[in-house]
């Protein structure tokens, strides 16, 4: 089964490397992209075969689009005449719908919409695969099987999408906010900056392996931690008084409305 990737910016090469990774033949994949630097890079890393669009699309079992939402509806145009029903169109774009797609491609392809996260480069990624109207089983569990090359992955009914895409699709950026302004504070504590990068990474990892394998609640993890009369329970109070448990709700909704504006193609 050959895929095609359209679309090979930071999600397209993460999911091409996941699938090298998982032992996927280079022979049975391709790249279409389009800023031809970018291209040649991607050819002289993987020794994967960059076309055209209308090439990958003509010739792949499954077609990847994992451009911009707002380049979704061009790049549909160009190639909805190179497919014909029997292949998959998985589209990774934020707020883009599988009805968005069905309506610009042949009847009888099928569409699955993913939401995927940066992590899958390390495969730690988490994705939520919802299936669009005429997509059967098979078609689902080949996403996820290609999903699955770096990650976990969820099946969710697609009305979540936009609610998943705020946690796991973006939800990296908000971590990496919290580390940087946690290693910013110890360097203001006094401590070397390379110190407090691996403490806070440590810590980060530790946490969330926690989590994982205990599967405990994270209030009885952090009640764990919070000695009464002790440091965490004051720091703990800062964070409340600078209403950071407001502020997640509020970005959170943000990326939600935001999901939604882009499925109305702003
Ligand atoms: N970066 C992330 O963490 C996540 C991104 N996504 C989705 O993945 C998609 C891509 O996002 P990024 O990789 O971050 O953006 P990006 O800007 O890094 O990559 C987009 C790529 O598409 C290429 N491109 C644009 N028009 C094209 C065309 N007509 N034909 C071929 N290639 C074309 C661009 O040259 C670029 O390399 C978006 O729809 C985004 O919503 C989803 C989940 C997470
Ligand atoms: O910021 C974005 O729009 C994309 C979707 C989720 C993560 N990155």
């Amino acid at each position: 089964m050959s895929t095609a990737i359209i679309g090979a910016g930071v999600m397209g090469e993460t999911l091409l490397s996941g699938l090298v990774r998982a032992g996927r033949r280079v022979d049975q994949l391709m790249v279409g992209e389009k800023r031809s630097e970018r291209a040649r890079e991607l050819e002289e890393r993987y020794g994967v075969a960059v076309v055209s669009n209308r090439e990958a699309a003509a010739k792949a079992d499954t077609v990847a689009l994992v451009v911009k939402p707002q380049d979704m509806g061009d790049v549909l145009d160009e190639i909805a005449p190179e497919l014909r029903p029997g292949q998959l169109v998985v589209s990774l774009a934020a707020g883009i719908t599988t009805a968005f797609i069905e309506a610009r491609v042949p009847e009888g392809v099928a569409v699955v919409r993913v939401m995927p996260n940066t992590p899958a480069l390390v495969d730690e990624g988490m994705a939520a695969i919802s299936p669009g109207s005429h997509c059967d089983e098979a078609h689902l569990a080949e996403v996820e099987a290609l999903m699955a090359s770096t990650g976990k992955v969820l099946r969710i009914p697609e009305k979540q999408m936009d609610a998943v895409t705020a946690i796991s699709g973006s939800g990296p950026a908000y971590i990496f906010f919290v580390v940087e302004s946690m290693i910013e504070a110890g360097v203001h504590l006094g401590l070397p900056r390379a110190t407090a990068t691996e403490l806070v990474v440590q810590t980060l990892v530790g946490s969330a392996t926690m989590l994982r394998e205990t599967g405990t609640h994270p209030v009885v993890l952090r009640e764990q931690v919070t000695s009464p009369g002790g440091t965490t329970a004051s720091a703990l109070r800062e964070l409340e008084v600078h209403k950071v448990r407001a502020a997640f709700l509020a970005a959170m909704e943000a990326a939600r409305n935001r999901s939604r504006e882009l499925a109305e193609g702003s």
